[in-house]
């Protein structure tokens, strides 16, 4: 299993060019980073209070979870082995079970809540306004490094000029010990295939003690990516000054963005595995996470930034093999006469390869 070592960084101010500079670099190397939880728009009891929604609505009756069943435009519960990440190369759909919420427009959500979480619309609401905080600073930061406008993505991103694809998503991995695991084949199975996100950027919240989270690495080989690199909590939750924090938000690419990007910016394949620490733990336990797929305005169309350092890097790679970009990324290449794809066209394209509705 090779090892990797991604960078932490401190987002707390967006407009420090060197920590553009730092983002970049990262997002250019491994397609993926951490954000330090304390320089995030979220309180500790934020991610805690949506963890134990997501805890609630996966335990509540399936057919409550079944009047929510999701549906073409990608909103609601899909149960276990809906989904299918890497239909190629797995015998059986995902080991786990998700449930996805558009975007919400004036404090509500744009689809029927089940009875274990309407009452909480103001909450997933509350959530969803800080991932997009959190995401436009991560935005303006990618823009620093990339010198171009520092607004240059989040204008883009901004709803009041349109819809976008934008997905908050709870997801449950029942544990190795779980009867819904029991026919699960180490080696053959995966929790959940291989994949490259779709949007922009992702948000990733984790659990400490629940790990399985793997990146393809550029030689090729799975690397495992801890759930706290051991810089803000120490593993149960509690911050070096002992005050509660949570692991830092895992932060990756996606296809949409490196496209964006002419294949600059990396869109990592990564999967979600029982890793050996976990087959071997005594204490095993589901894993919880909540991932937000950050997305453009449906409407933009996906002409290359135009930054010297996308430029160079188009340049560049004209020379080498070298454009191999996630699953679905590609790098984009603008056909003369053709116009860009729009953000909605690119996101409709990858969705329609993976779910079995
Ligand atoms: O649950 C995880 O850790 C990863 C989920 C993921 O990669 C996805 O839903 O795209
Ligand atoms: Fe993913």
């Amino acid at each position: 299993m090779a090892a990797i070592n991604l960078p932490i960084i401190d987002i707390s101010n967006p407009h420090d060019p060197s920590v553009g500079k730092a983002m970049l670099d990262a997002a250019a190397k491994y397609g993926f980073l951490y954000v330090a939880s304390q320089s995030t728009d979220f309180s500790p009891e934020d991610v805690e209070t949506a963890f134990g929604l997501s805890k609630d609505f996966f335990a509540s009756p399936v057919e409550e979870k079944a009047t929510c069943r999701i549906t073409p435009n990608n909103r609601g519960w899909s149960g276990m082995h809906v989904e299918t990440l890497d239909p190629e190369h797995q015998r059986i759909g995902d080991f786990k079970e998700g449930m996805n919420f558009g975007e919400f427009i004036a404090g509500k959500a744009p689809q029927p809540l089940p009875p274990s979480l309407s009452p909480h619309e103001p909450t997933l609401d509350r959530f969803t306004t800080l991932c997009r905080k959190t995401c436009n600073r991560i935005l303006t930061l990618l823009a620093l490094g990339l010198q171009v406008d520092p607004t240059f993505f989040t204008t883009r991103h901004d709803p009041i000029h349109g819809p976008s694809g934008c997905t908050l998503r709870f997801l449950h991995y029942p544990s190795i010990t779980s009867p819904e695991t029991a026919f699960y084949k180490h080696d053959e199975d995966v929790r959940a295939g291989a994949h490259s996100d779709y949007g922009s950027i992702t948000l990733l919240f984790q659990q400490p003690g629940q790990p399985g989270l793997e990146i393809l690495t550029p030689e090729e080989e799975w690397a495992g990516v801890p759930v706290d690199p051991g810089q803000s909590s120490n593993g149960q939750g509690q911050g070096q000054e002992g005050e509660y924090a949570f692991p830092p938000i895992l932060v990756n690419i996606g296809d949409l963005l490196s496209y964006w990007t002419d294949g600059l910016l990396k869109s990592t394949v990564h999967r979600v595995v029982f890793p050996l620490s976990e087959q071997r733990a005594e204490n095993e336990q589901d894993r919880y996470s909540i991932v937000y797929f950050c997305h453009p305005v449906n409407t933009t169309e996906l002409v290359p930034v135009p930054s010297k350092i996308v430029d160079a890097h188009r340049e560049g790679r004209k020379e080498s093999e070298d454009d191999k970009v996630g699953f679905g990324g590609g790098a984009g290449y603008l056909v003369p006469g053709k116009r860009a794809l729009t953000a909605s066209e690119h996101l409709q394209a990858r969705l329609a390869a993976t779910y079995t509705y």
